[in-house]
């Protein structure tokens, strides 16, 4: 039989205080798909992802995660997923291995914490109390927490706000071989150079409602936007938006017989198409 998906939600409602915030909102995520969450703050996106992890009630809709429903599921499905929320809690008497191994004990399998701790670039930082780690450092021991259980499936919120631009390379490697080893993983993120290094699919998410789903390459219809073509001439530079870019740039080399001054090819960056379907509904 064929295994369901990791995630299934179809026409989710959530309202606060009678105001809708998540509304007719489906989102599919295969089993070892990395799958980002992208859209502006309000969004929906942390509502969303607490109900899937079994933290917020919902008005309506059918959610699956792990082929359970999150808000009647019990400790052996917690012990599947590993959660890293946007706001950790302090250990103040502990020192990073012990929290880890304090943590591992809640799990029936879990990775062994030394080499999680190697994992997430925290080894030397073992015998540190938490309170003296640095803000990057406590991130990655959230990290740490959220994957110490072996989970399936493992969702992030927001997993490198605050990172210096080594750490977040860092960070990314980690996911990446997370992911290769099987785990599906589901991130919100506001860096779209984020998403579409990491993200085998992207969901936008704009007032609430999913409005688009794809791989970062053609989400938004990017991969048949139009292209910007540009190139210098004696009275200045010029640009043409065009479907088939190649086309354009064969008929210049034609007409400059070979090299066109300055040539640039632009495709429609993740930036450029977010922020077209952002204005388009919000
Ligand atoms: N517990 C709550 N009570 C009332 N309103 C809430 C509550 N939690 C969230 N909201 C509102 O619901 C909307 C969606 O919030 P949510 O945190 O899901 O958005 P988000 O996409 O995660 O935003 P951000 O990118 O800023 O983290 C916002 O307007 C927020 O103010």
């Amino acid at each position: 039989m064929e295994r369901a998906p990791a995630v299934s939600v179809t026409g989710l409602e959530k309202s606060y205080h009678g105001t809708p915030v998540v509304s007719g909102f489906d989102l599919r995520v295969d089993r070892g798909e990395i799958f980002a969450l992208l859209g502006p703050n309000g969004a929906g996106k942390t509502t969303v992802v607490e109900i899937l992890e079994g933290h917020r009630t919902r008005d309506a809709g059918e959610v699956r995660v792990l082929g359970t429903d999150p808000h009647r599921a019990g400790s052996r499905w917690r012990a599947r997923i590993g959660i890293v929320a946007q706001q950790d809690s302090a250990f103040p008497d502990l020192t990073v291995r012990e929290t880890l191994r304090h943590f591992a004990g809640y799990y029936p399998s879990p990775r062994d914490p030394d080499e999680v701790l190697e994992a997430v670039g925290l080894a030397e930082r073992g015998g540190a109390r938490v309170p003296d780690l640095s803000g990057g450092q406590r991130r990655r021991l959230s990290v740490a927490l959220g994957i110490i259980g072996d989970p399936e499936l493992l969702f992030l919120d927001e997993p490198t706000t605050g990172f210096d631009p080594e750490a977040r390379r860092r960070f990314w490697a980690l996911i990446k071989k997370l992911s290769a080893g099987g785990m599906t993983i589901l991130l919100t993120t506001h860096y779209l150079d984020e998403a579409e290094y990491l993200a085998d699919r992207i969901g936008l998410i704009v007032a609430g409602r999913m409005r688009d789903v794809g791989p970062p390459s053609s989400v938004g219809g990017r991969d048949t936007d139009r292209t910007l073509v540009a190139w210098d001439t004696p009275e200045g530079r010029r640009e043409r938006e065009t479907a088939t870019p190649t086309a354009t740039v064969l008929e210049l080399a034609e007409r400059y017989d070979g090299e066109v001054p300055g040539l640039s090819v632009r495709r429609p960056t993740l930036e450029d198409v977010y922020l077209r379907l952002i204005g388009e509904h919000q």
